[in-house]
């Protein structure tokens, strides 16, 4: 059977995963961290790690995840070197993303040259949003001039996620947002599979509340941040990787701030109400621009292991039709139904899968 290898390049992270198709069996996996050290300089280097630990790796397939694929990618894409000169221009929009995907695009071209390299991307999954949704509000030909639009990101897992609830329902959800609560966090609206309203932006900044991002934010105070004399390099540093729960708490990981909220640290019960007012901020937008809510999906690491914060997301919401079963929210694994019975909004928890998704769409690049 064909084998894919799917590589997840992180800033400082490589997550690898073999996986035979279309059985989808697990043949490895693995996660090569700190590249940037001494041990694995970069990821070229990490890619040689991976080609160590999986001796006699020959996949028919590589796929990859890019995060940000502009207004050129809006599908899986085979990549030539124009592709990847293309995935090189749209860095600077996910700095903390794009430049480690294509590092590691070219080391798996060179390990692997005869064999297909799939770039799949975060965006991909949001070209269906409608322009009133993409458009932001300011003079249209700088948005033009500069591609300021919406894009949206962790594509790959709302659509993943959005298969899986309509598989595990029997029937595709006619109107379903699904919570996409990790490290990095976004919403999306999703109407018959499609996503048409997604709360990441341009870049994956906007929107929830995220480990070291804090989501939305008024462009007033980034103005102000300047013209009080921080630099632009400062400013991006506040907001990509000291802002969020890191930020308000000096934790990143739920777990650790859950923690010191329960010791009675008032900062981070204030961080745990701005995560929950945001999550639900996002979940009445999203139901009124659907018209109505079917099906209310958690996922990613956030979102599938803790009850709490799922708990405190749809917390007085049952007048949207939205109750949880507080035996269910807090057991069971697996895709699973968290609401009540007679709850009018099927609330499920559906673990995302970025990487099967990503070898998923590799299927129609494999020769055999
Ligand atoms: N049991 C848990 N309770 C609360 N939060 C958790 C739990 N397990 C994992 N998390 C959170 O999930 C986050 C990571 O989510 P994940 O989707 O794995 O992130 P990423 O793929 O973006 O690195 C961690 O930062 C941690 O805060
Ligand atoms: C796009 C994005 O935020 O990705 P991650 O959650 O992996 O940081
Ligand atoms: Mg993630």
């Amino acid at each position: 059977m064909p084998e894919v290898l799917v590589l997840n390049s992180g800033s400082s992270s490589l997550k690898y995963r073999l996986i035979a198709m279309p059985s989808e069996q697990v043949l490895a996996s693995g996660l090569v961290e700190r590249i940037g050290s001494d041990e694995v300089p970069d990821h070229a280097a990490a890619l040689d790690q991976v080609l160590r630990e999986v001796p006699d790796l020959a996949p028919e397939a590589v796929g990859h995840r890019i995060v940000h694929g502009g207004e050129r990618f809006r599908a899986p894409t085979l990549v030539d070197d124009d592709v990847l000169a293309g995935i090189d221009e749209l860095a600077e929009l996910a700095p903390l993303h794009n430049p480690p995907a294509a590092v590691g695009i070219r080391a798996a071209r060179t390990a692997f040259p005869d064999v297909p390299q799939v770039a799949v991307f975060d965006t991909a999954f949001h070209a269906t949003i409608p322009d009133e949704a993409s458009t932001y509000a300011i003079d249209a030909s700088v948005a033009e001039r500069f591609g300021v639009r919406r894009y949206g990101f962790h594509g790959t897992s709302h659509e993943y996620v959005s298969e899986v609830a309509a598989a595990f329902l029997g029937s595709p959800a006619a109107r379903l947002i699904v919570l996409h609560l990790g490290n990095g966090a976004s919403a999306c609206a999703v109407r018959d599979g499609r996503s048409v309203a997604t709360s990441m932006g341009l870049t994956p900044m906007e929107g929830l509340v995220m480990g070291t991002r804090g989501g939305d934010l008024d462009p007033g105070a980034v103005l102000h941040l300047l013209r009080q004399g921080m630099s632009l390099d400062e400013v991006d540093t506040l907001l990509n990787k000291r802002s969020g729960l890191l930020g308000l708490t000096g934790h990143a990981d739920m777990r650790d701030v859950q923690t010191a909220a329960a010791d009675g640290d008032a900062a981070a019960g204030l961080a745990l109400d701005v995560y929950a007012h945001r999550v639900q901020q996002y979940i009445g937008g999203y139901l009124a621009l659907l018209g109505g809510l079917d099906v209310l999906v958690f996922t990613a690491g956030v979102g599938e292991n803790s009850a709490e914060v799922r708990a405190s997301a749809v917390e007085g919401l049952e007048h949207l039709g939205i109750a949880l079963d507080p035996a269910r929210n807090t057991s069971g694994s697996g895709p699973r139904v968290i609401s009540r019975d007679g709850s009018p909004v099927t609330v499920l928890v559906v673990p995302t899968d970025e990487e099967l998704q990503i070898a998923r769409h590799c299927l129609p690049h494999l020769s055999s």
